[in-house]
């Protein structure tokens, strides 16, 4: 199907799904979504089988500066993972159904477990730069007026139009990541809270963050959701982290954000994060069976 057409069928992922199944030799059940400036992640696989996306049929491009745009198939902690090294967002003028539509291909390759990572602005403000939070639930401004990535993709094998999609983020998984955390060291950093997406690229104004914060979220950012609802919806277990790479200004005399300090402010923890995804996927059962919370 050409790029221009509305949307995508059941065949044209499995197009997409056979075309990488024939590329590269890994099987993987988990897969890693990069983050702006959180990219490094890829980098650590081993044995790696890349593919751009340019080179991947009916497949959107990256052009989000520190989004590189390819495929890293290969080993993290002795397991078979696939990284997306390069994310999509609405703002880039993807529909969410295409920012989600990957995830649909991993579901397709068997990815059973999605770790979702983001850089994201703090809101609330116990929280510091730097710190990196477990999403235990998001707020889609997007899904919630017309805006939803299950939309124009009504195929019931990848699960029912009005399939529940609560408890988006798996409650073994945090636990997990609470623990592994702690272990590493990271202790205080760590945060658990609600994430809340809006379309960018632009950041808010004061306002729209106070009101944000009194809708109960402790950070915001532009991406995530679409993928979250669209793996949970297909049966993927999820876990979700945020660095907080700026304060969102909540008073006027506080100064922006911009991307460039975004990305800086990323690589400060960009290894933090990447040794808690690393550990995490070394302490999933090998059998692929969801980690128990306890
Ligand atoms: O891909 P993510 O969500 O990490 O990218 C963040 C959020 C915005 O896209 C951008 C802000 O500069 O970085
Ligand atoms: N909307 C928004 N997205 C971000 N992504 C990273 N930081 C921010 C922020 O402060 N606001």
């Amino acid at each position: 199907m050409a790029e221009s057409e509305e949307t995508l069928t059941y065949e044209d992922i499995q197009h997409i799904s056979d075309f990488l199944l024939k590329t590269t030799k890994y099987r993987p059940k988990v897969a890693v979504i990069c983050g702006s400036g959180l990219g490094g992640l890829a980098d650590v696989v081993q044995e790696q089988d890349v593919i751009d996306y340019r080179d991947i049929p009916n497949f959107p491009q990256s052009t989000v500066q520190g989004h590189r745009g390819r495929l890293v198939f290969g080993h993290l902690a002795e397991k078979s993972v696939i990284c997306m090294q390069g994310r999509f967002h609405q703002y880039e003028g993807y529909p969410l159904w295409k920012v989600a539509m990957p995830v649909r291909v991993f579901k397709m390759i068997g990815v059973e477990t999605l770790f979702v990572t983001n850089a994201a602005g703090g809101l609330n403000r116990n929280y510091n730069i730097g710190d990196i939070m477990i999403v235990k639930d998001h707020i889609s401004m997007p899904g919630m007026t017309t805006d939803n990535p299950l939309k124009g993709f009504y195929d019931e094998r990848f699960g029912k139009p009005s399939s529940p999609v609560t408890e988006l983020y798996d409650r073994g998984l945090r636990e997990l990541a609470r623990r592994v955390a702690g272990d590493l060291g990271l202790g205080e950093a760590v945060r658990e809270g609600v994430l809340v997406q809006v379309g960018g690229p632009s950041f808010d104004t004061v306002s729209v963050f106070n009101m944000l914060r009194r809708l109960g979220a402790d950070c915001v950012g532009m991406s995530s959701a679409p993928e979250v609802t669209v793996a949970r919806h297909c049966g993927i277990r999820v876990l979700g982290l945020s660095l907080v790479t700026d304060m969102a200004p909540m008073e006027s005399d506080l100064p922006p954000t911009n991307h460039q300090e975004i990305l800086q402010t990323a690589k400060t923890r960009a290894v933090d994060v990447q040794n808690l995804v690393c550990e995490m996927i070394s302490q999933l059962p090998n059998n692929n069976d969801s980690v128990q919370p306890s």
